[in-house]
């Protein structure tokens, strides 16, 4: 089957009924229902974008010869790798880089699976078997997925095994012919329910061997299937009015809990199954990670260069843009967005054939970018609501404007330096909408929390980082110096 169009990813929606609650009430179409229809829409114009714009973004499927998804491309030279990130940077385009659960983003992990399916095998041959066949199978039916990789924060000083209820998180609790029962709690996905699918992976920090392996598991099952749930938090779209909320009125995406009650997961989609250590390993041995990262320092360079348009607008439009530590703050923006365009062509034109034929990025490159991405992003939110000060609180509504008592003095009290009061309105909004209102402030704390703790990811860089030849060339120095000892 050819690329999805949006239409056909909303019929399948319709069609799934996945179970989703929000407000203690479950939703009979999520299609329909205001605080997932606006995000639901958004996803249908990245499906349509494919074939607005076939040349980038589809190609010819190696299997079945059908034109599908460029986001599912295995690369095996840095021209293909390149051409895989422009198709993901048009996404981005649209969607200003803040649909962070894109499908680009999945399609790289599941894209992976295709070649490094072997890796699966350790747990045993027919998984990886179902790697590959689901990597083909995705690629082939553009199936679009939410992921969940951690357990409930239920006492995070015990492993979980010691907590007191060792059973809340996502666990087996039976196997029988057709497969697997899963019980249990995940967090935290994104998109959840509005997908077709579910992706279960670990996380990879795992650490205390075979007490992880019950909770250790990675499968992928449709969302419809029976016993699993979605409870959504509320939404954080306030309203359709685009000039009263551009971002949140398109691209609320939402996050949920995954309950799964029971559920039966068939032997022939899962790929590890109560082993730690194959799931510890799984994101870096078959360079899923690497894949990953290319999408999202594609997103985080969208992102920055979305924010920075928005900074010199407003700046422009209040008339500070001349001013020192005004335009410093715009340089600090300038300079995050130059680097991480750096980070990205060093990964790509240092790109390697990975063992299991893959072109991949030179990581290094991407995990310095990725590393350094969540420290720096609170940094330009804060410099947007720095430079924004009382406007970005001064933000009457589509609705005042109209008022023919109040529209006036509104129009007349918001003029900025060269624009009206409607169009000034209209940009602080907008900053407002990016960075403070509750869209914006999760937009902060999802950057953050990306691809984990940073503090963790942290300390994992610095533990593998190579630190040796830094330290050696210090030792070289200080003895070249040929100081006599002194005696004591
Ligand atoms: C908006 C948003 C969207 C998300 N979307 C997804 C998604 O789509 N799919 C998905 O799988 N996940 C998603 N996540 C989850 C994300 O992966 C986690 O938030 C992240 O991995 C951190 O884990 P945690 O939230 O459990 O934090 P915790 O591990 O509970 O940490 C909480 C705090 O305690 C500290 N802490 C915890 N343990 C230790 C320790 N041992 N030593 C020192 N300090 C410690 C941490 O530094 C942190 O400050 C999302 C998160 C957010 C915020």
């Amino acid at each position: 089957m050819p690329a999805k169009t949006g239409q056909q990813y909303i019929g399948r929606l319709k069609q799934a009924n996945n179970n989703v609650y929000i407000h203690g009430e479950r939703v009979d179409d999520v299609t329909k229902h205001p605080a997932f229809k606006n995000a639901i829409q958004s996803m249908a114009k990245l499906y349509d974008i494919q074939y607005e714009k076939p040349e980038k973004m589809l190609y010819t499927s190696p299997t079945t010869g059908d034109k599908v998804g460029k986001t599912f491309m295995v690369p095996t030279t840095i021209d293909e790798l390149i051409e895989r990130r422009e198709a993901i940077m048009e996404w981005q385009s649209f969607t200003k880089g803040l649909m962070g659960r894109s499908p680009d983003y999945l399609n790289a992990d599941v894209m992976a699976m295709g070649p490094a399916s072997e890796f699966y095998a350790e747990g045993d041959p027919a998984f990886a078997e179902n790697a590959r066949n689901y990597a083909a199978f995705a690629r082939e039916n553009d199936i679009s997925l939410t992921h969940t990789l951690i357990h409930p924060q239920v006492n995070r000083a015990k492993i979980q095994a010691d907590q007191k209820d060792a059973n809340v998180a996502l666990q087996v609790v039976e196997k029988n012919d057709q497969g697997v029962i899963v019980d249990g709690i995940r967090l935290l996905a994104t998109q959840g329910g509005i997908t077709d699918e579910i992706l279960v992976f670990p996380s990879t920090v795992k650490k205390s061997g075979e007490l992880d392996d019950p909770y250790s598991l990675a499968f992928a099952i449709p969302n419809n299937t029976p016993g699993l749930k979605y409870l959504s938090r509320e939404s954080f779209e306030y309203g359709e009015n685009r000039y009263d909320h551009p971002l949140s009125s398109r691209f609320e995406e939402g996050d949920t809990i995954v309950a799964f009650d029971h559920v039966l997961v068939p032997w022939d989609r899962i790929f590890v199954l109560e082993n730690s250590s194959i799931c510890n390993r799984a994101f870096a041995e078959t360079n899923a990670v690497v894949h990953m990262t290319h999408q999202v320092i594609t997103k985080d360079i969208a992102k920055t260069e979305f924010l920075l348009g928005v900074v010199l607008t407003l700046m422009d439009s209040i008339g500070i843009d001349g001013f020192q530590h005004v335009k410093d703050k715009g340089t600090e923006i300038m300079l995050t967005l130059e680097t991480m365009k750096s980070h990205l062509f060093r990964a790509e034109h240092n790109a390697k054939l990975d063992k299991w034929g893959m072109m991949t990025p030179d990581f290094q490159a991407l995990d310095a970018a990725r590393n350094w991405f969540p420290r720096i992003y609170p940094r330009m939110a804060e410099i947007l609501r720095i430079l924004g000060a009382s406007g970005m609180m001064g933000i009457p509504t589509h609705a005042d404007f109209n008022n023919k008592e109040i529209g006036p003095i509104l129009h007349r009290a918001m003029q900025g330096k060269n624009v009206e009061g409607y169009e000034r309105v209209q940009i602080f909004r907008l900053a407002w909408d990016l960075t403070m209102s509750a869209f914006g402030s999760r937009q902060t704390h999802y950057e953050y929390y990306f691809f984990g703790d940073p503090i963790k990811m942290g300390m994992a860089y610095f533990d593998k980082y190579e630190k040796e030849v830094y330290k050696s060339q210090v030792r070289d120095f200080l003895s070249s110096q040929q100081i006599q000892q002194v005696n004591i």
